[in-house]
């Protein structure tokens, strides 16, 4: 343990703090007995967790700098090479990357009405699913598993998935996922000796790298330069601009932010959206249309001129962090869930409650903790097209349906399982068509 390192559990031989976390929720616990900073071994590997709105606006905003970079040697960083987005080094490769992404995101070759165009397309087949089983219970993860994926698939490689592209593409990012998170994760972390072996899961990254290959290859067949379809053509138009002389734009770079961007869309989306339901279901009156349609146009309005936290906005709590001495290269784990539900930075902070984010004359407001997209340059790259996902899709299945928990499903779990995202457990739901003096469509 470094001098002034931030307390936590003493850590064992080998296995580190393991032992010490709740594998159900492994952060709350320590938060609690060892405060906003605290240290964890993850094997030999010390690393930081940070707790709280001011700790980490200090971190990952006041001091970006040295809190933006990326672990190396972990299961995931060797796979990626640290390249493409969110593994990628912090540094100009990473910086052009992220900026000819954003940009064609949001401005250049797909546009506002070229996404909204595409979730609605989507939102319009998860409508038909509900309506088929109206009235009666339904699992809604596949359905909206499917959708997400199906969205950021078109951005993407320009494909609705058919069964074989499903089976295809969505299966290694499921595979994937457990695999970052589950004990090979650990072991390759914890154990150098082992990462030169040919490891059973690599089979998972070849597979997915290759898939990725032959869609480029297709495209290169048939795209018109000047005229992109999707993600990948505006890649291959940058790449003819760009010639052979920038290496933060190779082809290998782009088959890793491609990687990137199909795997950070994908869950994300979906989980942010049953967790809605979820919550929706189990508070009916939020559901309400009068409620519902004075602040979707507040929402709307907000929406398109919300800006990102951005800047250091120091205050003097903003020192948490100097306390303690945190070496170059220590891994950090913001705790981003900690921020959404602190006390002192929300009015209901355990309380599923949109007066959470109400001003006094009832207008939306974002308040400064809300953070699920994180904070400073490494903050999330597709919050624009993720909130219009869920904004498009929440506001049609709210005018057109009641959402309802089945009477027989029992009480709510609303402890989502701990993953690379938090996933809600399974459950099911029913819906109703809204009757057209109640404002549905
Ligand atoms: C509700 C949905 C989403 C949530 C809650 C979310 C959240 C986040 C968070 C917290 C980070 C920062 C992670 C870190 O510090 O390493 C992040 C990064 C990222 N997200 Fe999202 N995300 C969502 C949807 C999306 C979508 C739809 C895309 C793709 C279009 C996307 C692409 C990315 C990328 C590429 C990064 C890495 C950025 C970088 O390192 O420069 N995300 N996301």
């Amino acid at each position: 343990r470094p001098k002034n390192f931030p307390p936590g559990p003493t850590p064992l031989p080998i296995f580190g703090t393991i032992f010490s976390l709740n594998l159900q929720n492994p952060l709350k616990d320590l938060e609690r007995c060892y405060g906003n900073v605290y240290s964890l071994f993850i094997g030999s590997t010390p690393a930081v967790v940070i707790n709280g709105f001011h700790a980490t606006k200090e971190a990952l905003v006041t001091k970006a700098a040295d809190f933006s970079g990326r672990p190396h040697y972990t299961l995931i960083s060797d796979f990626t090479k640290s390249k493409g987005l969110i593994m990628a080094d912090y540094g100009p490769g990473w910086r052009a990357r992220r900026r000819f992404s954003l940009l064609t995101l949001r401005n250049f070759g797909m546009g506002k009405q070229f996404m909204e165009d595409r979730i609605l397309g989507e939102t319009h087949y998860i409508v038909e699913q509900l309506e088929k089983s109206a009235g009666n219970p339904l699992c809604p993860e596949s359905i909206f598993h499917n959708a997400a994926a199906n969205i950021i698939c078109q951005v993407v490689f320009g494909r609705r998935n058919d069964d074989e592209f499903i089976k295809l593409m969505i299966h290694p990012v499921t595979e994937m996922s457990n695999l970052i998170t589950g004990p090979w994760a650990v072991l390759y972390d914890s154990a150098p000796m082992i990462r030169h072996l040919p490891l059973p899961f690599m089979r998972v990254f070849k597979y997915y790298e290759n898939l990725v290959k032959d869609l480029i290859n297709e495209h290169r067949k048939t795209r018109v330069p000047g005229e992109p379809q999707d993600f990948i053509d505006c890649y291959l138009d940058e790449l003819d601009k760009k010639g052979d002389f920038d290496p933060s734009f190779s082809e290998e770079e782009m088959i890793v932010c491609i990687l990137d961007l199909h795997f950070a869309g994908t869950d994300t989306t979906s989980n942010t959206l049953l967790a809605a339901l979820l919550y929706l279901m189990n508070h009916p009156h939020i559901q309400g249309i009068p409620f519902a349609e004075k602040n979707i146009k507040h929402i709307t309005q907000r929406m398109a001129n919300t800006v990102p936290l951005s800047g250091p906005h120091c205050t003097t709590k903003d020192t948490e962090l100097l306390g303690y001495s945190i070496p170059k290269g220590t891994l950090v784990i913001p705790n981003l869930t900690s921020v959404l539900s602190e006390e002192g930075q929300w009015k209901f902070p355990h309380e599923f409650n949109p007066e959470n984010f109400l001003n006094d004359q009832g207008e939306f407001v974002k308040p400064e903790a809300f953070l699920p997209f994180s904070a400073g340059p490494r903050m999330c790259l597709g919050e624009g097209m993720a909130r219009m996902e869920l904004f498009l899709v929440l506001v049609t299945l709210l005018r057109k349906f009641k959402l309802i928990w089945p009477e027989d499903a029992g009480q709510p779990d609303y402890i989502p399982t701990f993953g690379i995202t938090q996933t809600p457990k399974p459950f099911h739901m029913k819906v109703q068509h809204r009757a057209h003096k109640d404002g549905a469509y």
